[in-house]
Formats: structure tokens, C-alpha cells, sequence
């Protein structure tokens, strides 16, 4: 199994990994929370920093009064063999600090640069890594001590923000609480312990350590409390002797001040029988041994719950749309998928197996005969106006046998009325086939990313159409004016041979100018040319439907994008690029997503190569 430098290093490189993505638990269910960490807790002045300090045997927190961690400190301390002691933080890597009056200064630009010189608190950590060789290897998070009062320049709520961030952090399972405690205060009012208290009923992931003991007054003592009867936890009480103000400003070093406090206990009549369990030396052992304990039971967790996120984050991947390549030829790769893609929607919408197609039948079938039904023939035709076209086109001379220019005026001006009709249906598909680009845009799955390609490939498709409707209504009215530029000679010969009947008596009583066998011919005439356009939009009944499917339907489905692909084809990466341009809200989630599946992956990775070793 792993050595307990890998255990607690491998945490403290997936916590570093974690801040640098924003993952600082409070996020639902986070890789930070899974991940054991020990949250120093404890009311102000109880001598937290002293005890910080004095395990990593550093002078570097920074001073002041009032409320001076204002952002959770984490600091991962690595042993190193050779003599070098330097620190880094995560948010300047690159620099070494070997003063470590600068690193004071630098936790406090630090802090400040987050909540301004407001004075308020944030939860988002700064993350200090010690090297050294007088630490073990631990990860402490330290907290903003807890306090009952606002201090000028701080708001009143910051009483309750600070215990709501320190409780964020303790209330987590994975997280054990270092919760410390001034010898010289009541145990009972110990707002650390307190709060552990809440968190940690059993206390079976609460450390207390008692400070100050050399404070205690004369004849009073504390091992009541550090022989575990005063307050029970599953772990033992730790006491601690840390430098006094006057050691600090006697500027005391580190190291001399452990081994004093080494000293006191060995020779401490009160604790002297606790001496090999006392210290901030001791404790710091303890805590790492506890930590990589802990760190070991949980690994099997830990890799369950990154496999399962790992395959939760690649579903909402695949759900969203991977990346696109920055390559401009895989563009114009992708480009044209989406666009065939979009073209097989489109003709599943005419060939059947989407609905739509079946509305340009029903123009043909229906919205054309009734068009065609609803022409003006009777008025064109009565007896009136054939009478008046006929003795118009006779001239002065009338005809002698049949009024040939009466007939051809006669039917031309018939035929003149298809031309509505006709433009009618072709207008009428142009519409059926616009709504379903439309609609095949609004259907096809893999565009919905792309609102500018949705955008330029409706506008193509449009234009085309927009062609193609060109085309049909040039057919259509060729198709009409073919009609009348040659007539059926057949009919009319057919009509010759046919037997004239008598007038009928009485039919009509002849007019000044008219008499019955004139008005006779006149009505007959009406009623022939009436029969040929009866034959004439039979024929274009069929016809037109040929037409409009020839230039429109059969082009849509041939080449509705051709003019497309011969621009993009010629367009350069940048435009391409363009062209993919997504929603910015989805580009943003799916780098999130990105991101965290980096996080998790890299974070497997580590485990494995740990847990392997
Ligand atoms: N004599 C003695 N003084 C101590 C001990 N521990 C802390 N002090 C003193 O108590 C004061 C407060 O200690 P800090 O370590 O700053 O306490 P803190 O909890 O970090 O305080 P804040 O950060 O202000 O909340 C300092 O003057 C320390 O010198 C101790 O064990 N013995």
C-alpha cells in the first residue's frame, strides 16, 4: 500500500486541482467535500495561529486585532529531506518564498484582493504549500476565528457569516475538526467545542487541543480535561504551550520555542505522566497518522464517486454536443455532415416518413381543379360576349361558313384565364416546401448548437426555392401559352362533321338584327369553344402538377444547398469558424463540463498511480 507521504500528497494535489477549477465545496456534491481534510476551528485569541505556527515551526500567519483570516487558509505541508524551506502559493506558482515575513504579507494581499479592504469574508480558499523539513506531511485548513462581536469597519452579520463558513466546512464528513480550546477559558464555553459538538455528536472526527496551560492559574490544572473526563472525544486531548505575546515580540524562534514547550511538559508536575502525548509536535504526528488513515478508507469512495461522475459528465458531453475541431478542413467536414444531415430530414419531409410532403399532392389534387372549376368560363362564353367577339372579329364583312377569327379570339381569351390557377400552385408549393425547411431545420438534432448555420442554411435553402419558383412559373405559363399558340385541329374537324341540328322554335325570338339561324350559330359556337376549354384544362390539370414537380419539387430535393456548398467551399477558416458559432451559454457549460472531467480523470489518474505504487 501507498506511503503516507503519497496518501495525504495525493489529496493535496486533487484539492490544489480543485481550487484552481473553482471546486471549493458548497457546490452540491463536490470532489473537494469527498476529499479528508482537517479544519482548524476556534474562538478568537484561543491560539489557533500560535498553534499553526508551531507545527509547521514558521512564524508566517499574519497579525493584527480583529478578524484577520478572512479567507480559509489551506496548508499543505510536504517534508523534505534536504535542507530547503521555502513556500508557494497556488495562485503564484512560480514564485518561491523563502522570507516568510513575505508570505504574511503575501496571505494578506492575498485575502485582501478577494473581499477588498472591506473587511468582509469569502469562502474561496488561498492554498499555501510548505516545504520543510522540520513538518510532516499534513493539509490544515484554517479558518476565520469564531467571534461574538463585530469589530468597527464589519458589518453586524459577519458574526454569523463566519460561523456559517466555518460549519460549511466541519458539518462535511470527510472533514476533521481540529477544534481548540484556551486552558484558561471554561471548557464548557468553548465555542470550538461547541460547534464540534453539533457537527460530530460522537466526536469520533474531533480533535481537542487545550492551549495556554501555562496561563492556567496558580493551583489549577487541566488534566481533568486532557485526561478525557472533563469532555469525552473518541480521540485523546492534546495539550499545547505556545510562545506568549511576550515571546512573540521577543521575536522567540520557532524552534527554540517547540523545544521549550517539549521541556515544560517533561518537567510539568501536573503533566508530566502526558509529557509523550503533549505538543504541537505530537499533535502534528497524530494528525498526519490520523489523516492517512482516513485518506486510505476512503479511497474506494473517492474512485467510485469520480467513476460515477466521470460517466455523468460524459453523457451531459454527448448530450450538448462534444467540441468543435479548430482545424478549418474539419469545419468544412462538419459543416457539410450537419447540412446532409439537414437534407436527409428535409426529404424524409417529401419522400414520406415525415409529414408534409402529402400537402403538395393536396395542391394538386385539390386547390388546383377547384381553382381551375371556379374560372369565369360562363361569363366569357354567353351569348353576349360570343356574340360580341364574333361580329368584332367578322369586321365589316361576316363570316360566310364558320367565324375562324371569332374561335381563335374566343379561346384565347379562355386560355388567358389558366395562367391564375397555374402561378397559384406554384406559389402554393413554394410555400409547402419553404415551411418544410423550416420545419427540418427546427427537426434536425445535430443543428440545434448551431444557430448561425441554422440561420445561413435557411437563408440558401430560401434563395433556392425562391429559384426554383422562378422556374416553375415560367414552365407553367409557357405550358399555358402553348395551349393557345396551337389548337387542337381534331377537335374542330370532328365538330365539322358532326350534323347540324334545326334551332328549336321558340328557343330565343329573333332580335331586330337577328334572326333564329344566326343566333342559333352564335350559341353553338359558344358551346364548342366551351368544349375545347373543357379539353384544354383537362390537359393542364395534369400538366401543371408535371411542371411544378419538375421545377420545384425535383430541384429541392437535388440540389436545394448546391449554391451553398460552392460558397463555403471557397470560404476561409475564420468564416467557417463563424458559421459554427454556438449559443454562448451552452459553449460556457460545456467548458465547465470539460474542465471537471479534466479534474476528475487527472484526479483517477493520481489515485491509480498511488494505489498501484
Ligand atoms: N502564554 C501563552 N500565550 C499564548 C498561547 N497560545 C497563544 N498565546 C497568545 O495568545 C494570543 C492569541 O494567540 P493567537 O495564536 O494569535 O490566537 P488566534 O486564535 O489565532 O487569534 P485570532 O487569529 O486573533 O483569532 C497571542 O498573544 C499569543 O501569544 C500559549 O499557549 N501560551
Amino acid at each position: 500500500m501507498a506511503t503516507m507521504k503519497s496518501l495525504i500528497g495525493l489529496v493535496n494535489k486533487i484539492q490544489r486541482a480543485c481550487t484552481v477549477l473553482g471546486d471549493h465545496g458548497g457546490q452540491g456534491m463536490s470532489l473537494w467535500e469527498a476529499l479528508p481534510s482537517v479544519a482548524v476551528v476556534g474562538g478568537q485569541s484561543s491560539g489557533k495561529s500560535s498553534v499553526l505556527e508551531s507545527i509547521v515551526g514558521r512564524d508566517f500567519l499574519p497579525r493584527g486585532s480583529g478578524i484577520v483570516t478572512r479567507r480559509p487558509l489551506v496548508l499543505q505541508l510536504h517534508k523534505t529531506e534536504s535542507g530547503a524551506e521555502y513556500a508557494e502559493f497556488l495562485h503564484a506558482p512560480k514564485k518561491r518564498f523563502t522570507d516568510f515575513a513575505a508570505v504574511r504579507k503575501e496571505i494578506s494581499d492575498e485575502t485582501d484582493r478577494i473581499t477588498g479592504k472591506t473587511k468582509q469574508i469569502s469562502n474561496i480558499p488561498i492554498h499555501l504549500s510548505i516545504y520543510s523539513p522540520n513538518v510532516v506531511n499534513l493539509t490544515l485548513i484554517d479558518l476565520p476565528g469564531l467571534t461574538k462581536v463585530a469589530v468597527e469597519g464589519q458589518s453586524d452579520s459577519i458574526v454569523e457569516d463566519i460561523e456559517n463558513m466555518v460549519r460549511s466546512y466541519v458539518e462535511k464528513p470527510n472533514c476533521i475538526i481540529l477544534a481548540i480550546t484556551p486552558a484558561n477559558q471554561d471548557i464548557a464555553t468553548s465555542d470550538a467545542i461547541k460547534l464540534a459538538r453539533e457537527v460530530d455528536p460522537s466526536g469520533e472526527r474531533t480533535f481537542g487541543v487545550l492551549t495556554k496551560l501555562d496561563l492556567m492559574d496558580k493551583g489549577t490544572n487541566a488534566t481533568e480535561v486532557l485526561e478525557g473526563r472533563a469532555y469525552r472525544l473518541q480521540h485523546p486531548w492534546v495539550g499545547i504551550v505556545n510562545r506568549s505575546q511576550a515571546d512573540i515580540n521577543k521575536n522567540v524562534d520557532m524552534i527554540v520555542a517547540r523545544q521549550k514547550e517539549r521541556e515544560y511538559f517533561e518537567t510539568s508536575p501536573d503533566y508530566g505522566h502526558l509529557a509523550s502525548r503533549m505538543g504541537s509536535e505530537y499533535l502534528a504526528k497524530l494528525l498526519s497518522q490520523h489523516l492517512e488513515l482516513v485518506i486510505r478508507q476512503r479511497i474506494p469512495s473517492i474512485v467510485a464517486m469520480i467513476n460515477k461522475t466521470i460517466d455523468e459528465l460524459n453523457a451531459e458531453l454527448d448530450r450538448i454536443g462534444r467540441p468543435i475541431a479548430a482545424d478549418g478542413g474539419a469545419q468544412l467536414y462538419m459543416i457539410l455532415e450537419l447540412c446532409r444531415a439537414f437534407d436527409r430530414v428535409f426529404k424524409e419531409h417529401l419522400d414520406g416518413g415525415r409529414p408534409g410532403g402529402d400537402r403538395i399532392y393536396g395542391v394538386f389534387d385539390h386547390q388546383l381543379p377547384a381553382a381551375l372549376k371556379k374560372l369565369p368560363f360562363d361569363r366569357h362564353l354567353s351569348f353576349k360576349n360570343v356574340q360580341k367577339v364574333v361580329t368584332e372579329a367578322d369586321g365589316y364583312q361576316p363570316h360566310l361558313i364558320a367565324p375562324e377569327q371569332g374561335y381563335r379570339r374566343l379561346i384565347d381569351g379562355s386560355i388567358t384565364y389558366f395562367k391564375g390557377p397555374a402561378e397559384a400552385s406554384v406559389d402554393a408549393v413554394h410555400f409547402v416546401l419553404k415551411e418544410l425547411v423550416r420545419k427540418s431545420i427546427a427537426e434536425t438534432e445535430e443543428l440545434k448548437r448551431f444557430p448561425t448555420l441554422q440561420n445561413d442554411i435557411a437563408t440558401f435553402a430560401n434563395e433556392a426555392l425562391e429559384r426554383f419558383r422562378e422556374e416553375g412559373r415560367k414552365t407553367v405559363i409557357r405550358l399555358v401559352e402553348m395551349e393557345s399558340s396551337y389548337l387542337t385541329v381534331d377537335f374542330f374537324r370532328k365538330l365539322h362533321a358532326e350534323p347540324e341540328r334545326k334551332p328549336e322554335k321558340n328557343a330565343n325570338p329573333p332580335g331586330p338584327n337577328n334572326d333564329l339561324y344566326h343566333d342559333h350559330s352564335l350559341r353553338r359556337i359558344g358551346s364548342n369553344v366551351s368544349a375545347y376549354i373543357a379539353m384544354v384544362s383537362d390537359t393542364l390539370k395534369n400538366t401543371i402538377p408535371k411542371a411544378v414537380v419538375y421545377c420545384q419539387v425535383r430541384e429541392a430535393k437535388r440540389s436545394l444547398l448546391a449554391n451553398f456548398y460552392a460558397q463555403i467551399g471557397r470560404r476561409e477558416k475564420e468564416r467557417l469558424s463563424a458559421m459554427l458559432d454556438e449559443d454562448p451559454q451552452l459553449m460556457e457549460r460545456r467548458t465547465q463540463i470539460a474542465k471537471r472531467l479534466e479534474l476528475y480523470k487527472s484526479a483517477r489518474d493520481e489515485i491509480d498511480a498511488v494505489a498501484w505504487k
